[in-house]
């Protein structure tokens, strides 16, 4: 198509010079069509190359978000690689900026230019002999030497800014997520020295980028115009050198010229646009660079699996449970993922994908008989903990203890000696430096449900029912709605139904940010009792509601037959629990012993009404 439109004007000087009226209606209409052909094309290839880099991305996004949520990846990476900036800005922004200039900015010219100049190539070499394709080759070479000079330093600086860009809006986040505490502080103006000492350093490299690139985009601009004088002057030598168009006439050479113009000035052009999208290449590096490397810290972690009950099948990102009735289990158990979720797009799809699928929505899988089942939960023989980031530091040393269903268990100690840590032990987040831990059950929610001491609530249209059955899914069920009204009314949260507008109202509002600290908590507890797992793992999880209020909590919670490991700091708690683990947080000493509750039940008693807050 622009080969047609650009030899028209050589057939127009000729119907023209000829006062040829035929020809020249025919010539216009042709134009039309030829026009009409060439924005179509265009159009059509950009609907295509944007429609592939919405795949593409779709593609990566998929993959990478398997990688991240799979067997809490996204937790030993936050905890682990700290030298990974932003994973979230990579998963975001950075695959789609890749994907888009991959396919539409770098795609359709990559494909096209070597049939391009390989047919100008002919034509140049046709029209002027070996004159105009030499020049016009070394012009080329010469122009990429100068580009590559200068896309060095770019694509370093690219690679940072978007560093920057991460860390300034990361600063931003993190005031917008805290902004109440930043208000109570009145902390505004040392919020605002960090935001704009991040903000300067963006824009330190930006103003850097900004540089080389106006040295770029003068070599471009430069060779672009000069590229233009260049086909006159490969014009000039079959008129000037070679006498090749001695006998043409005025109109004829007009044509000509006109017609071999074309053909150089594509021919420069067609080199000119390869070298403009090596500023594309620039940045496509240094954005891919980035994606690659949180894609391969993600394989890395994976493979250095700290989980070790599961089989090391990839569990889908997105299989989640769907809430179902006692009596609905069987049908939901036959469901496919696809059915639950859609189409998933694997690219390594998993033979045991679908058997872990089926894991998930409750069905027996067929090693499930290699997990034995006494009643024991865990057992913790001599094991040493350190932080996985700080060896050094040892919270608890040579710890020996089982975790039984019916056997509570209260673990007490002063702040920051190692509570939440030896739950992290417990749910396989952190490893024991020495010693061994076994889980002898799988973790899943419905065996050992864990509440961590800051509660968490998704935000973004979730609906009441699956705040309180997370972290499986819930679909509408009528018929759950007695169960989940009597979960609200253990808890006294209740009224947050009518607040809420009834259980399957899309809530926009910030469950986080709107919710007390001890709703907060409350709503926690209530997915335990609608969970009923056999062994829940609370981590300070009333230490934001009254006294008596926590009591009537634990008692519905023997009532429910949940057996339950506590950590916390009041003294009240000692009467619901059967064993005390004191963890001393000098050199890692711990003391375990039977709690007589009896006698603390009484002596708690002498407290009741006053809501007594007693440090252990
Ligand atoms: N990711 C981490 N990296 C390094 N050290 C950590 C990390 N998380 C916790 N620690 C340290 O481990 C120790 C135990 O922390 P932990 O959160 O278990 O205390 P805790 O007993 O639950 O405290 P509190 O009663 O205040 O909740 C603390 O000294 C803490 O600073």
């Amino acid at each position: 198509m622009t080969f047609l439109v650009g030899v028209q004007p050589s057939l127009f000087y000729v119907a023209i010079g000829n006062r040829d009226s035929d020809s020249y209606l025919a010539l216009c209409a042709r134009g039309t069509v030829i026009v009409i052909g060439k924005a179509f094309t265009l159009a059509l290839c950009k609907f295509l190359s944007t429609y592939l880099s919405i795949k593409c991305r779709e593609i990566c996004n998929l993959t990478i978000h398997r990688l991240y949520f799979k067997r809490q990846a996204f937790y030993k990476m936050s905890l682990l690689g700290d030298h990974l900036d932003n994973p979230d800005q990579r998963m975001t922004q950075d695959i789609e900026k890749t994907t888009r200039i991959l396919s539409v900015d770098l795609m359709i010219p990559f494909l096209t230019a070597p049939f391009i100049i390989g047919y100008y190539t002919y034509l140049t070499y046709d029209s002027s002999g070996w004159v105009g394709p030499v020049a016009i080759y070394s012009y080329f070479v010469i122009q990429t030497v100068v580009n590559k000079f200068i896309l060095t330093p770019i694509v370093g600086l690219v690679n940072d800014q978007e560093k920057m860009e991460g860390d300034f809006r990361h600063r931003h986040m993190e005031v917008r997520n805290n902004v109440e505490a930043v208000a109570f502080y009145r902390s505004g103006v040392l919020e605002n020295v960090m935001a704009n000492q991040k903000l300067k350093l963006l824009i330190a490299v930006q103003r850097k980028l900004t540089e080389w690139r106006l040295a770029l985009n003068f070599i471009t601009n430069f060779f672009d115009y000069f590229g233009g004088m260049l086909s006159y002057f490969i014009i000039g030598v079959p008129i000037f050198i070679t006498d090749a168009y001695n006998g043409a006439t005025g109109t004829e050479l007009n044509a000509i010229v006109s017609r071999n113009a074309f053909y150089y000035m594509y021919l420069i052009y067609s080199f000119s646009s390869v070298l403009k999208l090596a500023g594309d290449f620039g940045e496509l590096a240094g954005v891919t660079h980035r994606v690659m490397e949180l894609y391969e810290e993600l394989t890395r972690l994976h493979s250095d699996c700290l989980e070790t009950d599961r089989p090391p099948s990839t569990v889908p990102s997105s299989v989640v449970v769907i809430a179902s009735d006692e009596d609905d289990k069987n049908s939901s158990a036959v469901r496919t993922i696809e059915e639950i979720h859609g189409k998933q797009l694997s690219l390594e799809r998993d033979e045991q994908e679908e058997e872990e699928a089926q894991y998930l929505l409750g069905a027996k899988t067929k090693d499930d008989e290699e997990w034995p089942d006494d009643g024991v939960a865990i057992t913790v023989d001599s094991a040493t903990l350190s932080p996985p980031t700080d060896n050094s530091h040892i919270i608890i040393q040579l710890l020996s203890l089982q975790i039984i269903q019916g056997q509570t268990l209260l673990i007490t100690g002063d702040s920051g000696c190692g509570k939440s840590s030896l739950l992290r032990m417990f749910a396989g987040l952190w490893n024991c430096s020495s010693g061994k831990m076994d889980c002898h059950w799988r973790r899943r929610s419905q065996n050992l449900l864990f509440l961590a001491q800051k509660p968490y609530f998704p935000s973004g249209g979730v609906t009441l029912r699956q705040q309180l059955v997370y972290p499986i899914k819930a679909l509408p069920v009528e018929k759950e709605i007695p169960r989940l009204t009597k979960v609200l009314e253990i808890v006294k949260m209740e009224h947050l139904i009518e607040r809420c507008g009834g259980f399957d109202n899309n809530i926009e509002w910030d469950w986080m940010k709107t919710l007390s600290p001890g709703e907060l908590q409350r709503l926690s507890l209530a997915r335990v009792f609608y969970t009923n797992p056999r062994i829940a793992f609370l981590d300070e999880a009333t230490s934001a509601i009254g006294f008596e209020l926590e009591m009537h909590i634990y008692r519905k919670l023997q009532e429910e037959k949940i057996t339950y490991v506590s950590t916390g700091h009041r003294y009240s708690l000692k009467q619901f629990h059967d064993m005390e683990l004191r963890v001393n947080g000098h050199g890692g000493e711990w003391t375990l012993h039977d709690i007589d509750s009896a006698s603390i039940a009484s002596r708690t008693a002498s407290f009741l009404g006053t809501d007594t807050v007693l440090s252990m």
